[in-house]
């Protein structure tokens, strides 16, 4: 069997007596669209930055695609794509100048640079937009650059955290709908980091609930509210679904008529 494309163990990491990600063990396989589901500051932008090698671990282990973080982070950059909540791109650059930038920063041939950025930023759906300076796209659009922005190397693996900060609905469709693809179509894995249960829902083949750098509950979306209801519904007799687990775990109440279409 192949092995996992992201191994996680027993990995901690502390801030003094701060305590940001405690214990994490996760596999993710090739392909997979992974959505690390959890609140605001429960320890998914320090799990990223553990997988990047941009901060190291207290105790606990991490592998990418075979590498070691810690010890080999140049390998792991030039595997993994990261793309954050907020891209940098030269404002006074056009799309194209932005990506051929990062291409020839990836020691890619100039010609191959250009002919890679122009078919991403049709990808991406920015093909329209060649002329333009990045610093009047929109929030949107400067996403989705930041999305062809990762791709031009040629990634394994994509992380995004919190993507779609800032886009409109139908944007966040749009962009929802070109990770599924790229996965699909490439075999590329996704880490999805989000607070956002319905779009993690709309994209990931599996889900982990993180809360207060604990992974409560993993697995696929039908899996995970039993995991995690399981008493519940023996005590009370309804089935519980994903919905509720927003209300206990990102809300910190409970669902009941009044608020049961709000997430
Ligand atoms: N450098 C740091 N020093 C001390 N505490 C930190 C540091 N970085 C993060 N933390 C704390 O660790 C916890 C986890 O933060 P993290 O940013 O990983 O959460 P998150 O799930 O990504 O949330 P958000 O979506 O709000 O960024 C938070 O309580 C945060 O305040």
């Amino acid at each position: 069997m192949q092995s996992p494309t992201i191994e996680i163990c027993n990995l901690t990491k502390k801030y003094g007596d701060f305590t940001a990600v405690d214990n994490l063990t996760l596999s993710i396989g090739k392909g997979e669209v992974f959505g690390l589901l959890g609140p605001n500051g429960a320890g998914k932008s320090t799990t990223i930055l553990m997988l990047m090698g941009l901060t190291e671990p207290t105790s606990g282990t991490v592998q990418v695609c075979g590498l070691n973080p810690v010890s080999q982070p140049i390998e792991v950059k030039r595997r993994v794509g990261y793309l954050p909540e907020d891209v940098g791109f030269y404002d006074d650059l056009t799309g194209p100048e932005n990506l051929i930038y990062t291409a020839r920063l990836n020691a890619i041939p100039d010609k191959d640079a250009e002919e890679r950025a122009f078919r991403l930023l049709e990808r991406v759906g920015l093909d329209g937009e060649i002329n333009k300076k990045v610093g009047k796209y929109s929030r949107g659009m400067r996403q989705r650059l930041g999305l062809a922005d990762v791709l031009i190397k040629n990634p394994e693996v994509i992380i995004l955290d919190e993507p779609t900060l800032g886009i409109d609905p139908s944007g966040i469709r749009d962009f929802l709908g070109l990770i599924v693809s790229l996965s699909r179509e490439e075999g590329i894995t996704v880490l999805f980091s989000s607070h956002h249960l319905h779009q993690v829902q709309q994209v990931c083949d599996r889900v982990g609930i993180f809360v207060k750098g604990r992974l409560l509950a993993q697995g696929d979306i039908t899996s995970l509210a039993r995991q995690l209801f399981a008493e519940s519904e023996e005590q009370n007799g309804r089935e519980y679904g994903l919905e509720d687990i927003y209300y206990r775990y990102f809300e910190g109440g409970e669902r009941n008529e009044d608020n049961s279409d709000s997430a």
